[in-house]
């Protein structure tokens, strides 16, 4: 259920026993078996409002907000304002509040942002259900249904709203409601003898899933009025959990506060040694607390994931969590399925081969049976592509596909099953009774005891057929073997059922790869991601199509040798840096597989589709459902669901992952930086004690923090893909957001650097005033202008400084040339603004009081302007030479 912004219902529905009589039923909620008609429905969803979970809307701000306020950095900063209060600095206390409640703001919007990105999610791909409508199935929107309407569950289905059986039987997993893992029996014709509701067998539950059977149910409550509607903690609102990459960040966040309280204690006994009062140092260790103390850092981590959600999903890619961006980037293994992932999902019927091996003489025999054996719809288009493409060849043959004449005549029906690969009907034919069967030959071609014209199937036939049939897979063709016979009565079981079978021949079905697998496939390789395929289809078809797309097939394992194959064995063949195609794999070899590469150490991503997929999608590091062909099962228990079941989509978002997670180290980098230029002329004026006056008040180092850095870190969270981001090796699992040469680069570098230039150009304001170490320059000396001017010569110098630092930032291998000056435009904008803002603290009068700073004479620009390209050129030199080496 999607959670849109709609106004709530106007009328309060009439109470009803969903548990009486079904004819009773019916007529208290006015419907028949045929469903409403569309006017009736439109009529209800106007009075009673749409299928919704209450919305979980504006009124939870206020709290958000005050989350952002007292949060432990914040309170950090919190106990900084009451000492600097306490030591009678009102000044510097409202500042560092001003520092709270602006970054308090600041990390509320983008928390919002984050979520926004997220719920936003949920219009990509809304839950349709099958529905009667007007006497017709008509695939509504879940949103629309109202109370009365008629649904049709099928396995894979989640139940849209709250609904009483009226025909069939199903199996639901209800876990999400009661907290029982296995699934319950449903039945329409149920004795009900439960306690309560939810464990009538004749119920189903909105938001429960349908793993098997199908039924027909009608709806007895809708959106709030459900179940799940009144256990309003359980919305449908998407998890939010602190992702891996937050969790480090909020670690290194701590550790740079420790550092910065150690600094700022260990400033007051130097600063006292320097010759200032208590209160004087007092204020100035708080200063470089509050300076220091990384508060901004979390909440852009949040807002570049949330950045990274909403691109994957233009992309085509919907991650349900945060966290997942990154992971995606970490991916090393992705097991994929072939048919529409790998290829277009368009088949169609290319060869049929008669037992001969001949083009088959007789299509329309198996045209007949191909017409009968099916449980997919022509006309509407919904089934199995398989049987679509069957389907659509009995029809060119003469055959009716109608599904109603194929209903009409239907005595038994053996469903497609994923193990057994083979389904089977048994239907009455000009006044007989005859089994058709078609799936996997060779799980057919053993239940057949005759081949068409009557000849007995040999060893020496099958040996033959077997071949015949290899021969088809080996040309990319999936090939259904098609039997049948007459029965004299409808079987017990689907074992007696498809027995003596006579084989009519083989169908060779096409279904062409997508023309962007194949650069997709060669992006993996590049980025050093292996690609196994997991498909139910024939070892020497699926190793075919991989081939075509580029995936190295060498190594085809089919099920029954998977089966036998211990873990040892299968531990091997996975990281033996061959790419594998598991072939004729069951649902749980997928598990097996997820399993067994994860104990490799491997980050995994595995797609399907089907109810038999959810467990291997939920123990994969990334589950990825189809968003297409997929059951609502899988795509529940993925955390990636592809809108187009594009295996280049997947892809893509590998790509994403990385740029985001490349995009924080960006920021961090950026934002370490500052700290050396800030700290250093600190220490100088304690070391010097007090022969070098301070080279920074404290409220120029809040401007900085708070003022000119913000915007042009959140515009690096933003920074484009840098080239050869798909020709690294996958990020290990281990390695951290913050490395050794980010440090080194941040603080050694860079910071270093910034911190030679701020000294140089305070020094020479000082110098050309013609200051000597030790002089006066107290409010009262002649030296004191020039003072304020040294003091903001420091700050507009930590200004540049940054501004180099920034382009630095925006790669961490390749040449800034490679990406390009202009191409990041935040950054051009958040640094336009950097300017403007130092441009107002030294220029306009009432800022220049509160900041002490004073207008800079023309000459001291001279220094400041190659600023940037020194410090940028520093690191372009270093990223120069490692990459040389
Ligand atoms: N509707 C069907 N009726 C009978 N047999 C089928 C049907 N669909 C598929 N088969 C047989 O079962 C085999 C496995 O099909 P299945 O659909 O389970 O494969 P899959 O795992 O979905 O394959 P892929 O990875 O290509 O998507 C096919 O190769 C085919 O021989």
């Amino acid at each position: 259920m999607t959670t849109h912004l709609r106004p709530p219902p106007a009328t309060a529905e009439p109470d009803i026993d969903a548990r009486e009589p079904i004819g009773l039923l019916l007529r208290d909620l006015r419907s028949v078996p045929g469903g409403l008609t569309s006017r009736e429905a439109a009529r209800r969803l106007q009075a009673y409002g749409p299928n919704e979970l209450p919305h979980k809307g504006g009124r939870q701000w206020p709290l958000a907000l005050l989350r952002q306020l007292v949060h432990p950095l914040a309170l950090l900063l919190w106990v900084a304002a009451g000492l600097a209060w306490f030591a009678g600095t009102t000044n510097l206390a409202i500042a560092i509040v001003g520092v709270i409640i602006l970054n308090g703001l600041l990390a509320f919007f983008q928390e919002q942002q984050a979520e926004r990105a997220v719920e936003a999610l949920g219009k990509y791909l809304p839950e349709r259900s099958a529905v009667l409508r007007d006497g017709l199935v008509a695939h509504l929107e879940s949103a629309e249904l109202v109370r009365g309407d008629i649904v049709l569950l099928a396995e894979g289905d989640r139940v849209p709203a709250d609904a009483r059986l009226i025909e069939g039987t199903v199996d639901v997993d209800a876990s999400m409601l009661t907290g029982e893992s296995a699934p319950v029996t449903r039945t329409a014709d149920a004795a009900d003898d439960a306690d309560r509701a939810l464990d009538s067998p004749v119920l189903v539950f909105s938001g429960t899933v349908c793993v098997a059977g199908s039924a027909r149910a009608v709806v007895h409550a809708t959106g709030r009025r459900t179940e799940i509607g009144r256990i309003a903690s359980l919305s449908a609102r998407i998890g939010r959990e602190e992702s891996p990459l937050e969790r480090q960040v909020r670690r290194v966040a701590w550790l740079i506060a420790g550092v910065a309280v150690v600094v700022g204690v260990g400033f007051l006994p130097l600063g006292v040694a320097a010759g200032l009062s208590w209160s004087a140092a007092f204020v100035f260790a708080i200063g470089l607390l509050v300076a220091n103390v990384p508060e901004g850092l979390l909440p852009t981590i949040t807002l570049a994931l949330a950045a990274g959600v909403r691109s994957m999903a233009k992309a085509g890619a919907l991650v349900k969590r945060l966290s997942a961006v990154e992971t995606l980037g970490s991916t090393t293994v992705i097991c994929t399925d072939k048919t529409g992932t790998l290829t277009q999902n368009s088949m169609r019927v290319e060869e049929l081969r008669g037992p001969d091996g001949a083009e088959s003489a007789h299509p329309r025999e198996t045209a007949a049976v191909l017409a009968r054996c099916s449980t997919a719809d022509v006309a509407g288009g919904s089934g199995d592509p398989t049987e679509l493409a069957l389907l659509r060849f009995a029809d060119d043959h003469g055959q009716n596909v109608t599904t109603s004449a194929r209903e009409a005549a239907r005595k038994a029906l053996y469903p497609f099953d994923p193990r057994l690969k083979r389904m089977s009907t048994v239907d009455l034919v000009d006044g007989g009774l005859v089994v058709a069967v078609k799936g996997a030959p060779e799980q057919v071609l053993p239940l057949c005891s005759t081949e068409l014209g009557g000849a007995e199937l040999t060893a020496d036939r099958r040996a033959r057929l077997s071949a015949l049939v290899d021969s088809m897979a080996g040309r990319a063709l999936r090939v259904l073997a098609v039997a049948r016979r007459d029965a004299p009565a409808i079987p017990g079981s689907r074992a007696e059922a498809e027995d003596g079978l006579c084989l009519l021949g083989f169908v060779g079905l096409v279904d062409p790869p997508r023309p962007e697998v194949a650069d997709a496939v060669a992006d993996c390789h590049s980025a050093g991601i292996t690609v196994h395929v997991v498909t139910g289809d024939n070892g020497l078809t699926a190793a075919e199509i991989a081939r075509r797309v580029g995936i190295g097939a060498d190594r085809v394992v089919d099920g029954a040798a998977l089966a036998r194959m211990p873990e040892p064995d299968l531990d091997s063949v996975l990281v033996g840096g061959d790419e594998v195609v598991f072939s004729r794999a069951a649902p749980e070899d997928k598990l097996r597989i997820a399993d067994a590469l994860r104990d490799c150490g491997e980050v995994v991503a595995m797609t399907g589709d089907g109810v038999n997929d959810a467990p291997a999608l939920r123990r994969a590091d990334i589950g990825v459902a189809m968003g297409v062909g997929g059951t609502d099962v899988a795509k529940e228990a993925a955390t990636v669901v592809l809108t187009d079941d594009n295996f280049a989509t997947i892809v893509a978002g590998v790509r994403e992952g990385r740029r985001v997670f490349d995009n924080v180290r960006k920021f961090v980098l950026y934002i370490f930086a500052h700290a050396v230029p800030e700290v250093l002329p600190f220490l100088l004026f304690a070391i010097s004690g007090g022969a070098i006056p301070l080279p920074l008040t404290v409220l120029q180092i809040l401007a900085i923090d708070l003022g000119t850095e913000t915007l042009p870190a959140l515009a690096l969270g933003r920074e484009p893909a840098e080239p050869g981001l798909m020709a690294r090796r996958p990020r290990s699992r281990r390695e951290g957001v913050v490395t050794g040469r980010m440090l080194l680069r941040a603080w050694g570098i860079m910071g270093v650097l910034s911190a030679v230039l701020v000294l140089g150009a305070y020094f020479a304001v000082l110098y050309a005033a013609g200051w000597h170490p030790g002089a006066d320059v107290s409010d009262s000396s002649p030296l004191h202008h020039a003072y304020l001017q040294a003091t903001t010569a420091s700050f507009a110098a930590i200004v540049f400084c940054q501004i180099g630092t920034a382009f630095a930032a925006r790669t961490e291998r390749v040449s800034l040339r490679a990406i390009g000056l202009g191409t990041n435009k935040l950054l051009l904008g958040g640094i336009a603004f950097e300017l403007l803002f130092a441009a107002a603290l030294i220029y306009l009068p009432w800022l220049q009081d509160v900041f002490g700073t004073a207008a800079l004479p023309a000459w001291v620009y001279a220094v400041l302007v190659p600023m940037p390209v020194l410090v940028w050129g520093a690191d372009e030199l270093f990223r120069l030479l490692t990459r040389r080496s």
